[in-house]
């Protein structure tokens, strides 16, 4: 499977304290549950301001193989004619519904935790594989689960790639999983929950849930396409069978993406501004607001505009970061910045992210001069970094960030294979010139 092109890119240093306004593209998480739920709708549905990333392209590809249709002749949104109707859920998109259709997941844990179940209830055969990269993250949950469904996989895999078949759909019904290792198990069976001729009941049985407001997430925009859904305490939920009607909907700035800009004021002592910050939100990006808070900055939140503020120095923190993992990679950078001792904690399931990453950053931040101290589910960051080098990236669009902020702090940071990060964020380099060069 092709992986991003290999590029080395100088991150700039900061010779002045950073101050921008930075207009950050749509979250990539709300955009791709928008197109899961736009591909089972009954009707066809709009999305305004979509992320155009790696993973949303991979997610739109996916509907499209699986019979959903995607036009995109106006620019800044997309509109989705969805996967085609049966009595019990959908029907197979050719008409003998013999030949396998393929589905590419690249790196994408939205892509290849929703499409599968999605993939089964259209009764079709599919073939699902992604990046070789990919096939180390978990899907064994997945996987077990489809086949308590019902839904034939083969070979015997616990990873991808792998071929998935479950002629007539999926009856649904209650399914028992773990979903410890990623919340997006729960999220992947609910978004298709809707297409099972049961609908589908779903509990956790297996220790706490990592990054639980994406749950949140995955249920408010189920509830909002008009999905009955329910929540039973902090373990089950229930999804009533029945296609929803079509939507529109207008997809929020993705604030985890807008934590690398924000951080760029906090390690500089300048101010940046994201507009268009939403006053309520499920997306744990938010979280950050709160973090740069811990590190010493000043945060405000005014008609829709965040601005943080970053003062001389940057205080060290310690923080559960469970909830919001994906903040992880900017988080130790800014930790790194600073001079005390920072503990990153709750964290053990980003080794099952795009990289190991508690393993990259602790990697990463001691060539560049930092002590770092790697537990099986945290981190802890002794003294900052000191030091330029070449900076691996490992695939993951975050370790870019991460390092674009180091790049900040010390002279010399140079960023591996940058075009990584177009997995959720193809222009970050131009943002972050902007940004630099003090762009309002
Ligand atoms: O559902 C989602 O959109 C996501 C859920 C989280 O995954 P994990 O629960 O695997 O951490 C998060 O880290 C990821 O970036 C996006
Ligand atoms: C963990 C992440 O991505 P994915 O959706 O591929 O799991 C992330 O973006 O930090």
């Amino acid at each position: 499977m092709t992986q991003p092109t290999t590029s080395l890119w100088p991150a700039p240093r900061a010779t002045a304290p950073v101050r921008a306004t930075v207009t950050v593209p749509g979250s990539k998480s709300l955009t791709n549950r928008y197109i899961a739920l736009a591909a089972v709708a009954s009707e066809p549905s709009t999305i305004m301001n979509p992320l155009i990333s790696r993973d949303t392209e991979l997610m739109l590809a996916a509907i499209t193989a699986l019979g959903a249709a995607v036009d995109r002749s106006t620019p800044g949104q997309v509109t989705i004619t969805p996967l085609p109707a049966t009595a019990s859920g959908t029907k197979p998109a050719t008409a003998s519904g013999t030949d396998a259709a393929a589905v590419d997941c690249g790196l994408a844990g939205t892509v290849m935790r929703f499409i599968p179940p999605l993939a089964a209830a259209t009764g079709r055969k599919v073939r699902i594989d992604g990046d070789t990269q990919a096939y180390a993250r978990p899907m064994d949950t997945m996987i077990t689960a489809l086949r308590g469904l019902g839904v034939d996989i083969t070979p015997g895999a616990a990873s991808l790639p792998f071929e998935l078949h479950s002629p007539g759909g999926v009856r649904g019904g209650r399914v028992e999983i773990d979903a410890s290792a990623s919340s997006q198990f729960i999220s992947g069976l609910l978004l298709a929950g809707c297409l099972f001729a049961d609908g589908l009941t779903l509990v956790h049985t297996g220790e706490s849930v990592p990054s639980r407001p994406h749950i949140d997430m995955t249920v408010e925009t189920m509830r909002r396409a008009g999905i009955e859904v329910q929540a039973t305490g902090d373990d089950t939920w229930t999804v009533a069978p029945g296609r929803p009607h079509g939507f529109t909907v207008t997809v929020e700035p993705d604030l985890s993406n807008a934590a690398t800009f924000l951080a760029a004021a906090i390690v500089t002592g300048g101010q940046v501004c994201v507009p268009h910050w939403p006053a309520q939100t499920t997306q744990g990006g938010d979280a950050f607001r709160q973090l740069a808070a811990d590190f010493g900055a000043r945060v405000a939140l005014a008609d829709g505009t965040l601005c943080i503020t970053g003062l001389e120095s940057v205080a060290a923190i310690d923080a559960d970061l469970s909830a919001v993992g994906e903040l992880t990679p900017v988080t130790a950078a800014v930790a790194a910045c600073a001079a005390g001792k920072s503990r990153l904690h709750g964290i053990g399931h980003l080794r099952g992210h795009e990289t190991d990453r508690l393993a990259a950053l602790s990697a990463e931040l001691t060539k560049l001069g930092a002590r770092v101290t790697e537990h099986a589910d945290a981190l802890t960051i002794h003294s900052p970094v000191t030091h330029g080098a070449a900076f691996e990236t490992y695939h993951d669009h975050r370790m870019v960030m991460a390092a674009a902020v180091l790049g900040l702090c010390i002279d010399a940071v140079e960023v591996i294979d940058v075009g990584t990060v177009a997995k959720t964020m193809p222009e970050f380099t131009q943002l972050w010139a902007g940004m630099l060069a003090g762009e309002r």
